[in-house]
């Protein structure tokens, strides 16, 4: 359906006005910036900032219910710059123009119920939202979108030619930020810092197959972060990892769809995302306090964040329950199955630090919680959440491990249903998968496979005697009908199954 289409009474609820001041705030010391330029960090103190709509009045003059018939019926609409994530478009981005708006078919994903074996399991009712049927298989896209939406503006609006993007990755950010950068490709080029050896083969694949300069640094994601951020300070680079705030504003996008998907009643939902270097669960957080601050939801839903003990800050940080205690540490990580959120020392942390304070004023202390899971819960999650219709990666079973962990701790009262970020899709992590099938962990992960779990291909040949096909070779009739029904026979056999 296109804007035009619908009647003029509703036109105004549908097409998106391009207004708003937005500004970059320092969260250290509050100085603001404006946003026609792309900055990172503070250039007085040095602090991550985060976007503001300075003229957040006018939208606060619209009542919530209005809002939510504005979200619901753009969702029916299909003109590319009001399609995914931008039909928040005045939570997200109003300043850009629409014909900036990339649309590489981010955002609407599915939200999936567990069935009854998985919620017996738990001992609550939960929900998968698959992030990772985005076009780059996982959440990454949904701050891409933005940060390129942005960068595409800055093209046109300053004339600039090329720019080149860069980012650290643990293999989903660079997979999303390759993939957009070639479609935008007049004057955009980019080039992905990976931390050797510690992506997948299929994180790998993209963006060598999105045509970015791939660079493979000795190290841990935390020294990729640590080399981009010198490109940033030193060199003309566009800076793409979730300290742009950018990134972070598309990500709030997860938030606003969730509380569409259920009719914006938020209150008994358990958003549950794993944490890496903590872009998520900033901008999870902060699209949820938007919603309702504009009175588009009227309670807030908990936040669950989950990390591996083998990479696990965030979580020791909130050990300390005195605030005034609280010390933040980084931590060296260990091999995880969760390599995508294996991050000593998050970016985010300050903008986390100051999101909770603000989430707990509202909704109370219990309202977000840190949860840390061992490898062998990740993947036992996981591998169990797949079996049941799932295509969780390995951070999606790090979140139902979490989810889990807080429901038997009782640290979930009855009545709360969880929402759990599968983050990236499953196949891009099969070598997890793969690993414990063939019980091939190195010992680091302290992973044992569980015999229930696994599941390995077999082999049935046709008895001895009995001709098998070669590729490329002929095969008489009377000879392919003996090796079928022997083959077929033996495979029966092999299932238990009788004529
Ligand atoms: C699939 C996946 N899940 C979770 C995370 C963690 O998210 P964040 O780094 O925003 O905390 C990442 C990336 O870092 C990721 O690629």
């Amino acid at each position: 359906m296109k804007c035009t289409d619908f009647p003029e009474s509703i036109r105004p609820y549908v097409v998106p006005e391009v207004a708003g001041r937005y500004i970059y705030r320092c969260l250290g010391c509050q100085a603001t910036f404006g946003v026609e330029e792309l900055l990172y960090t503070c250039p007085q103190c040095g602090s991550v900032l985060m976007i503001r709509d300075e003229d957040w009045d006018r939208l606060k003059a619209i009542p919530g219910p209005t809002w939510r018939r504005i979200f619901d019926y753009r969702a029916m609409v299909t003109e590319p710059a009001l399609k995914g994530i931008y039909r928040f478009h005045e939570l997200l981005g109003s300043i850009l123009p629409l014909d900036a708006v990339i649309y590489l078919g981010e955002g609407h994903t599915p939200v999936v119920q567990a069935n009854a074996k998985m919620r017996d399991w738990v001992g609550r009712p939960f929900f998968f939202k698959n992030d990772g049927q985005n076009p780059s298989a996982s959440f990454k896209d949904r701050g891409m979108a933005s940060a390129f939406s942005y960068l595409n503006h800055l093209i046109k609006s300053q004339g600039l030619t090329q720019v080149l993007a860069v980012c650290a990755s643990t293999g989903d950010t660079s997979a999303a930020a390759a993939l957009y950068a070639s479609y935008l490709v007049d004057g955009v080029t980019s080039a992905v810092l990976l931390p050797q050896g510690k992506v997948t083969p299929q994180q790998l694949s993209q963006p060598l197959g999105s045509g970015a300069r791939v660079i493979e640094i000795p190290g841990v994601f935390d020294d990729c972060m640590k080399i981009v951020e010198y490109l940033a300070e030193h060199y003309p680079v566009a800076l793409m990892n979730s300290k742009n705030a950018w990134r972070i504003l598309g990500q709030e996008s997860y938030s606003y769809e969730i509380a569409q998907a259920f009719d914006y009643e938020v209150a008994d939902l358990v958003v549950t995302v794993p944490i890496g270097n903590a872009g998520n669960i900033t901008a999870v957080m902060a699209g949820f306090l938007k919603l309702h601050d504009l009175g588009i939801i009227t309670q807030l839903p908990w936040i669950l964040g989950v990390q591996s003990h083998h990479a696990d800050p965030v979580y020791r940080y909130y050990l300390e329950p005195d605030p005034q205690k609280r010390e933040f540490r980084p931590v060296t990580v260990q091999p995880s199955v969760a390599q995508a959120a294996m991050i000593g020392n998050p970016v985010s942390m300050p903008r986390v630090v100051q999101l909770v304070e603000q989430f707990r004023s509202i909704a109370g202390d219990q309202a977000v919680q840190v949860v840390q899971v061992t490898e062998q819960e990740i993947m036992d999650a996981m591998l169990r959440a797949n079996r049941n219709g799932h295509i969780a990666c390995t951070q999606g079973g790090e979140c139902l491990a979490g989810w889990r962990r807080a429901v038997a701790d009782g640290a979930i009262p009855d009545g709360k249903v969880g929402v759990l970020d599968a983050t990236a899709h499953a196949l891009k992590f099969a070598i997890f998968q793969e690993k414990y099938f063939e019980d091939r962990f190195e010992p680091e992960f302290g992973v044992v496979p569980k015999e229930e779990l696994r599941n390995r291909p077999v082999l049935v040949r046709p008895p001895q005697g009995v001709p098998c096909p070669v590729p490329g070779a002929g095969m008489d009739a009377e000879s392919f009908r003996a090796f079928v029904t022997a083959t077929g026979d033996a495979v029966a056999s092999m299932l238990g199954l009788r004529k």
